[in-house]
This record gives structure tokens, sequence and C-alpha cells, in this order.
């Protein structure tokens, strides 16, 4: 589980001091569906991050399972990232020149798993997001929805215990969107993932169990008792 305490983050522009985080307090239990919402400059994708370890609070702490993310040193985050948060971004971040198969078997070169096994379990991810008959193709040769799919396999493949998702349907049209929401509220309950997705998709922030919302960088939360079913 998560524990942010106090989480403030100012960043430094020219001679202005921008405060995208202010005192941010907040608990994500294993297994918890949070939406993050917010107008735009609000703090959202500086949250994640804080979340993801890929940068750190200008003052507070971020526990995962006990752990200070923001006092690890670069290697120790570098090997976090790797094993155990999985990213899905609005941009799908896949390398051009590498097959389906290829980019989601890059998630575990780091992990030092041997190529056999990439293989395997690279195949069954994409299996397990509906792209099985694709895994030969290149992304130019994907639609933006397949793109994404693949991408959610590489976050998947190396069987993280949480998902971070930067607004993964916003590059996408409104029926591939309803499928790409569908497939990841899916693996959410299938696997017992802890999902903490920024979206301004206001139909999944309805069903949300938890919806945080967040303005001028200070945090509102809001839970609900009969959501997420
Ligand atoms: N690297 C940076 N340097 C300076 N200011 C930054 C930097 N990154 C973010 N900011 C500022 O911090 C504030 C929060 O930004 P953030 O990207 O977290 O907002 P957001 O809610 O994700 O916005 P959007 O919906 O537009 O993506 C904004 O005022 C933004 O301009």
């Amino acid at each position: 589980m998560y524990r942010l305490t106090g989480v403030t983050k100012t960043y430094q522009a020219k001679n202005r001091t921008v405060p995208a985080l202010q005192d941010v307090d907040l608990t994500i239990e294993d297994g918890d569906l949070l939406v993050i919402q917010g107008p735009t400059g609000g703090g959202k994708s500086t949250l994640l991050q804080m979340l993801g370890g890929l940068d750190r609070p200008t003052s507070g702490s971020i526990e995962l399972d006990g752990v200070d993310v923001a006092r690890l040193s670069e290697a120790k985050l570098t090997r976090l990232r790797a094993e155990r948060l999985g990213f899905v971004f609005q941009s799908f971040n896949l390398l051009p020149t590498l097959s389906a198969q290829e980019n989601v078997e890059t998630a575990l070169a780091p992990l030092g798993v041997r190529a056999a096994e990439r293989r395997a379990r690279a195949t069954s991810a994409l299996e397990s997001v509906g792209l099985g008959e694709r895994a030969g193709h290149l992304p130019s040769e994907l639609s933006g929805g397949q793109q994404q799919r693949v991408a959610i396999a590489r976050a998947l493949v190396k069987e993280p215990r949480v998902i971070l998702a930067d607004e993964p349907t916003g590059n996408l049209d409104e029926e591939t969107r309803d499928d790409i929401m569908a497939l990841l509220e899916g693996l959410w309950k299938d696997r017992g993932l802890t999902f903490v997705m920024v979206t301004h998709d206001s139909s999944i922030a309805r069903r949300a169990p938890r919806l945080a919302t967040l303005k001028k960088g200070r945090i509102s939360l809001r839970e609900s008792a009969t959501a997420g079913g």
C-alpha cells in the first residue's frame, strides 16, 4: 500500500515557483482503484510521477509498503519501477522499430528473464489483451487502440502489483476508449491490482470506488461505498 504524508512538489520556472502539489495526504490500499481528476495544471501528472518514483517530492514522504520511495537511491528506484510498477501513458510510448511482441519483451529485459521465458510471457500478455494474433506487427501497423493494448501488455508482463495510468484513453476515439476502459477495469478486477488512473473520462470516474480531485495542487477525496460493481 501507498501512504503519502504532506507531499509537496514545487517546480522552479524562471523566477517563479510553481506549486504543483501542496501538502497531499493519501493512502492507497492494495487492490484499490483510484481515479484522479481535476482541471489542467491541477497536479495530476505530478502526483502520478511521485507514485511511480519518476520524480521526487520537494517535501513529504511517499511510502510504498513501508519504504519511502522519495529516499531510495536512483539504482533502487530503477529496480523498483522495473519490478513492481507498470506504467501506461496517453501516448503509448512504444518503440517504433520493434514488433508488438518485442515491445512487450523489453519490460522483462532489465529483470534478467531468459529469452525463452520472455517470449512465452510476452505471448501470454498479448493474448490477455486480445492481441495474440498481432504479435508480429509493428506499432505503425496497428490502430491506436491496438497500440494501447500492446502498452498495457508491456505493463502487465512483469506482473506488477501496481499499475499507474496517465490518461490512457486520451488519444483514442470514443468507441475505442470504452473498449480500453473495459479492458483495464477487467484486468483490475481479475488480477487484484492496485490501479491508479488519471482520466477525464467521466463514466469511469462515476464508477470508480475512489475519486481524487486535484485543484491547484490540493487533493480532495470522494469514497463510494456502492461503486465498483
Ligand atoms: N517540469 C516542470 N517545470 C515547471 N513547472 C511544471 C513542470 N511540470 C509541471 N509543472 C507545473 O506544475 C503544475 C501541475 O502540472 P501537472 O502536469 O501535474 O498538471 P495536470 O493536472 O497533470 O495537468 P494536465 O491535465 O494539463 O495534464 C502546472 O502548473 C504545471 O505548469
